[in-house]
């Protein structure tokens, strides 16, 4: 078995594309490690750059103690299964199970009774004598599936095998991948945008954006202490409520967080109130998902927070209620972001405030360097885009009510909020707070 390193990777696709920015990451050995990001943040250029498909343009990977950048795909023991596992056509599950092993000259009989064990773990030992055709689709990635890791690789990497299935299947061969690589204790490292098969799957999630990991930490980590406004967002449905309020500091150090038409306390005594009796008059990014928020008839409880219900949307088993309270909200996936990374005639396309790159202008300059060197062009870091661009701007408050029966559209709400289930986040997203991990 074998950890992986990556060591500050970065990738510039011919034509200027910056797809992964000097990024960092360890991967324990048997562990399984979810890539989660939203379309084009580079997951899947970082898994070709473990397997050895795609050259890096800077940094280095590890296997263990060996250093893996310069090694064939084939010497660097890993496996990977694709969205849409192609099959030979012509050979039947088993024959496709078995091939790796025929071709490193293991024995038949050997080969057969270890896609026989493979096939009772996926659930296809009824389909291991037919042809890939006449299989679903499931049975096709299972196949697939057991074809990669019949070899026992030491590193199995799987680039959202699941997304071509109907949500039954998902759900099935999800359990059965977890369950497999678990027995299998093989290093893991998943690529997907489905936040529910990186919560359920994985010991580690990283989140990457534009390129760059985001946060990490183990699922509960990620989604109870995000360490950025983007990660929050990124978790959780209905997504987390970003709320835009200025800092306030009243007699006594109290801290207040002010909306505009209304405000919410701090404790004294919260960490949080000591980090921001500093930056009075600032603004600042309070994050509440639907679970800080209940429901109370207007007794004029404190950090209780008013608004009009616009709609109710019936979800089966609860209601989701979008609700207008005067607050200004913000688009987690806009906040602190470099909206388009493209080096293009000496100038991104587009502004962008990208979140850490302002944190140390060397890193930028290392960059700029090997974007020259790729594409022979200036790159120029783009500069902040302002909080409260209108692109940020979102007008409800959204909340999930298990009972509406006394509610319905254009009622007012009164909503408590439980300050110890907010998070405070800077103008760039990050908690102004520690996070612990
Ligand atoms: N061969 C290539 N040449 C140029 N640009 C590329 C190439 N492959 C990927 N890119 C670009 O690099 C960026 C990262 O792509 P990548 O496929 O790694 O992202 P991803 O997070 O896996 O996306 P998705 O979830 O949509 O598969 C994207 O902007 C993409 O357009």
């Amino acid at each position: 078995m074998t950890g992986i390193r990556l060591d500050s990777v970065s990738k510039v696709y011919d034509g200027g594309q910056l797809a992964v920015n000097e990024l960092s990451l360890e991967i324990e050995d048997g562990e399984f490690m979810v890539l989660l990001g939203p379309s084009g943040c580079g997951k899947t250029t970082v898994l070709r750059m473990i397997a050895g498909l795609e050259d890096l343009t800077s940094g280095s990977v590890w296997f263990d103690r060996t250093e893996g950048t310069g090694l064939t795909p084939r010497d660097r023991g890993v496996a990977m299964v694709f969205q849409n596992g192609a099959l030979y056509p012509n050979r039947t599950a088993r024959e496709n199970i078995i091939f790796p092993l025929r071709m490193a000259g293991e024995d038949l009989v050997e080969a057969n009774a270890k896609a026989s064990g493979l096939a009772r773990i996926l659930g296809i030992d009824g389909a291991l004598d037919r042809l890939p055709r006449t299989l679903s689709g499931g049975q096709r990635q299972r196949v697939a599936i057991g074809r990669a890791i019949v070899r026992q690789p030491k590193v199995f990497l799987m680039d959202e095998p699941l997304s071509n299935l109907d949500a039954t299947m998902r759900t099935e061969l999800r359990q059965e991948i977890g369950s497999m690589t678990r027995d299998l204790k093989v290093t893991t490292v998943y690529v997907t945008h489905d936040q529910v098969e990186a919560l359920t799957l994985a010991d580690r999630i990283a989140i990457m954006r534009d390129g760059r990991i985001e946060d990490v930490g183990t699922p509960s980590q990620i989604y109870d202490d995000p360490a950025t406004a983007f990660t929050a967002g990124f978790l959780g449905t209905p997504r987390i409520n970003l709320m835009t309020a200025t800092v306030r500091v009243a007699s006594h150090h109290r801290v207040t967080l002010d909306f505009g038409s209304q405000s919410i306390a701090l404790p004294p005594t919260d960490r949080r109130s000591m980090i921001l009796r500093d930056h009075a008059g600032e603004q600042v990014v309070v994050g509440a998902r639907s679970d800080a928020f209940h429901v109370t008839l207007d007794g004029g409880e404190a950090n209780q927070l008013s608004g009009t219900i616009r709609t109710l949307e019936f979800h089966g088993n609860q209601w989701i209620a979008f609700v207008t309270a005067g607050i200004e909200l913000l688009n987690p996936d806009l906040i602190g972001v470099t909206r388009s990374r493209r080096v293009r005639g000496g100038r991104p396309t587009s502004h962008s405030a990208g979140s850490r790159a302002h944190r140390t202008a060397g890193r930028v300059s290392a960059l700029a360097a090997k974007a020259r060197s790729v594409i022979g062009r200036e790159y120029t870091p783009p500069p902040p885009e302002p909080l409260a661009s209108a692109t940020h701007r979102r007008s409800d408050l959204v909340l999930e009510l298990d009972n509406v029966a006394n509610l319905k559209a254009h009622d007012t709400i009164h909503l408590v909020v439980d300050v110890n289930r907010i998070h405070i986040f800077d103008q760039q997203g990050r908690r102004v707070d520690r996070v612990k991990r």
